[in-house]
């Protein structure tokens, strides 16, 4: 078992399996990214599963598979297929910008993944023109809709942005309750990657605006998740993730692997440790002794909140969220 020096248990990894994106949505990528990590630094599908084998066996019960956008990588069935074989009871979840969704729902859902996460920020097609930097709207409702179909849980993930997304609010979370999608607002977390000008809604202006639609009660936190949870009087429940705060961290459960492969023990922590060589030269041993000190190293909480509040240089289209 993963065990930190805090006493969390540490069963839930997050894979990032490529940093592209076919999206430059304002508040996660420049418009243009500068340095793509060279094709031959990646670990291929079948180095990461040696990797993700070592990691169930020290107890991993949860892997999500992030990016950039995961399905850009081709094989992510196969690599998902792999995964499922070796451990069918693993909670096997994705997060994506479902563009490409439509295409691959069936063959990932058959290949063992069990849920999605998807990021729908508007409802309206020349908003999330403005916000993605290209048309994206059609396809991403139809991948949900394909998604839903095919029988893979989905959730949805909302950042709420004045003047650009906020006055949505309660249209996404309709649209989300009509489909039986649970809904997460994201506080925006403000990065050097992001547009300038944006401004974040936080989770008290939040509140107040669902609360002149909805009365809802306040369930605190579920298990490890980091979201805040809300019950409406239907028994509705949405989230609010706020990631600045702390008071999450006591339960964290989780570690980030990049796609080229760093072990990364905490979300904007700037600091991690490579598996990538050890790996690439077939040394599990190696792999197993980094993932073991990135556990042990891995830190309390954030650093953002306070005084001395720090940023990361990493981005979240880097890290995979
Ligand atoms: N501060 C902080 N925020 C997190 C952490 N994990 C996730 N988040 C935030 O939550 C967002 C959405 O995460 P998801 O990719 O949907 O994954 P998840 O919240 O683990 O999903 P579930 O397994 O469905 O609960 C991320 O982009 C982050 O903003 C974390 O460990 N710390
Ligand atoms: C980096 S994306 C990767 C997966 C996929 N491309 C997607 O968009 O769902 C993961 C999550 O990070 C969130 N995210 C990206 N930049 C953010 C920011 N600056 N503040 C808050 N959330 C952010 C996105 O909304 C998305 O839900
Ligand atoms: S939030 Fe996801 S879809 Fe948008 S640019 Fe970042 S990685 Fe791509
Ligand atoms: S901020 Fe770090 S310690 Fe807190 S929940 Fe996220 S990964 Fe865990």
């Amino acid at each position: 078992m993963l065990i930190d020096s805090y006493d969390r248990v540490v069963d839930y990894i997050r894979i990032s399996v490529t940093e592209r994106c076919n999206f430059r949505c304002n508040y996660c990528m420049p418009e243009k990214p500068f340095s793509w990590v060279p094709k031959e630094n990646l670990l291929t599908f079948e180095e990461l599963f040696e990797f993700v084998k070592v990691c169930i066996d020290e107890g991993v019960k949860k892997i999500r598979i992030t990016g950039g956008e995961p399905l850009l990588r081709e094989g992510l069935d196969t690599f998902i297929k792999m995964i499922y074989d070796y451990a069918p009871e693993i909670d096997l979840a994705m997060t994506t910008n479902a563009f490409l969704l439509k295409g691959a729902a069936q063959k990932l859902k058959d290949a063992g993944l069990k849920r999605i996460n998807v990021s729908i920020d508007t409802l309206k097609p020349e908003v999330a023109r403005d916000i993605a930097g290209k048309d994206v709207l059609e396809n991403v409702l139809a991948g949900v809709e394909e998604a839903l179909k095919v029988g893979l849980k989905v959730k949805v993930n909302m950042v709420p942005m004045k003047t650009v997304n906020a006055e949505e609010i309660i249209d996404v979370l309709e649209y989300c309750k009509a489909r039986g999608m649970s809904i997460r607002f994201i506080e925006y977390m403000e990065n050097q990657h992001a547009k300038a000008e944006i401004k974040g809604l936080k989770s008290p202006e939040l509140l107040a605006l669902l609360r002149e639609k909805y009365s809802f009660s306040d369930d605190g936190f579920d298990g490890a998740s980091p979201s805040h949870y809300y019950t409406m009087d239907d028994g509705y429940r949405f989230g609010i993730i706020e990631p600045y705060e702390d008071d999450f961290c006591k339960q964290c459960n989780r570690i980030r692997l990049t796609a080229e492969g760093n072990l990364i023990p905490c979300l904007y922590f700037d600091e991690a440790m490579s598996i990538g060589e050890a790996v690439k030269r077939g040394d599990i041993k190696g792999a197993t002794a980094v993932l073991k000190e990135v556990v042990r190293t891995k830190p309390e909480k954030n650093r953002w909140g306070g005084e001395d509040g720090e940023s990361s240089n990493r981005a979240f289209y880097e890290t995979g969220g």
